[in-house]
């Protein structure tokens, strides 16, 4: 139902002199959704994001946000949080300096107990008195999630917010992002990490060129894919290949077995096939130790349809 959704976007279009950044784009995003934004280079992922904070406007299409549609006036909507191309920080002040001043930018009180719990949140309390100048990339994203989350935003647009952050950083930012689509925050972020991507969105949208090839569950997206690559290793490599070779829908790729090391099968399958594979081997006393895509569903369906789409030119 339309009056869940936070994002509402229909026929976008969005040009730069003769470069069409976005092409007649659609996207939903529900309330408390987490939706992922991937494509190649260029493919016109910060110019939407950029659209839904209000940094710029669409020359053509509609776009609801929360429920009010956007008009041609630049401004960030209401309710909404989240930066492109880093966050605007103060360098010479520090991260705590930093929040009460975009706090009292924002018209609210620097209120303590708001700026500590959003530091917290993001990791950065024990260099909440250090000057921004000295910080890292990953600690200025963390810095700028932190000032987002002072506004309490009910949609939040991140563009790469994994970028050069560290496994301890990363875990804050995914804490952070899944607490806040609990409480029923919309999050929108673009990343190129497909892992990322896959433990955090339960939704996707596929850019190339400026259009949308797939937006939907990411659970559809592998439901939808073709044929996948997968990793089998078993008690019996050989009785476990023979079986393989004889099973309809499978094939098997002995090339790319040699690079994945001794004893490793690769199979190219769709899910049936592959279910009658594992009961075959199950039946004839074989073990299954381990059965997982080469590459995930997520980085196949990538490539294949950014592929297509590039070649469609
Ligand atoms: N301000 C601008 N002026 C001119 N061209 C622009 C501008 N912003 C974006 N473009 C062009 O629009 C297209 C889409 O760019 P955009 O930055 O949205 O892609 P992206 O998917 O975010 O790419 P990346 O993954 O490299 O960040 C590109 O061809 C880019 O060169």
């Amino acid at each position: 139902m339309d009056n869940l959704l936070a994002v509402r976007a229909r026929g976008i279009t969005k040009c730069f002199a003769d470069v069409v950044a976005l092409d007649g784009v659609d996207l939903d995003v529900a309330q408390g959704q987490i939706h992922g934004l991937v494509g190649p280079n260029g493919a016109g992922k910060t110019t939407l994001l950029g659209l839904l904070l209000g940094l710029a406007v669409a020359d053509e299409g509609r776009l609801d946000i929360l429920g009010t549609q956007v008009g041609r006036a630049l401004a960030a909507p209401d309710g909404v949080a989240g930066f492109v191309d880093g966050p605007g920080l103060y360098p010479s002040l520090s991260a705590r300096q930093n929040l009460a001043a975009l706090a009292a930018l924002r018209g609210r009180d620097a209120r303590t107990m708001a700026i500590e719990d959003a530091l917290d949140q993001v990791g950065l309390t024990d260099v909440a008195d250090e000057r921004v100048r000295g910080f890292s990339l990953g600690m200025r994203q963390r810095l700028g999630l932190a000032a987002a989350l002072l506004t309490r935003p009910r949609l939040l647009v991140l563009d790469e917010p994994s970028n050069g952050l560290d496994p301890a950083g990363k875990n804050h930012v995914h804490g952070v992002l899944t607490r806040l689509a609990a409480e029923g925050t919309a999050v929108v972020l673009s990343s190129h990490r497909m892992d990322d991507l896959t433990v955090l969105c339960s939704d996707v949208t596929i850019l190339a060129t400026g259009r949308v090839v797939f937006s939907g569950p990411l659970g559809k997206l592998a439901a939808e894919n073709r044929d996948l690559d997968y990793r089998l290793v078993t008690s019996d490599p050989p009785a476990a290949r023979e079986l393989a070779a004889g099973t309809a829908g499978i094939a098997v790729d002995d090339d790319a077995a040699s690079r994945q090391g001794a004893g490793t099968l690769v199979i190219r399958a769709r899910t049936p096939a592959l279910d009658e594979l594992v009961v075959a081997l199950v039946h004839a006393g074989i073990a299954v130790r381990e059965l997982a895509p080469v590459v995930s569903p997520l980085e196949a369906a990538f490539l294949a349809l950014t592929e297509q789409q590039e070649a469609g030119r």
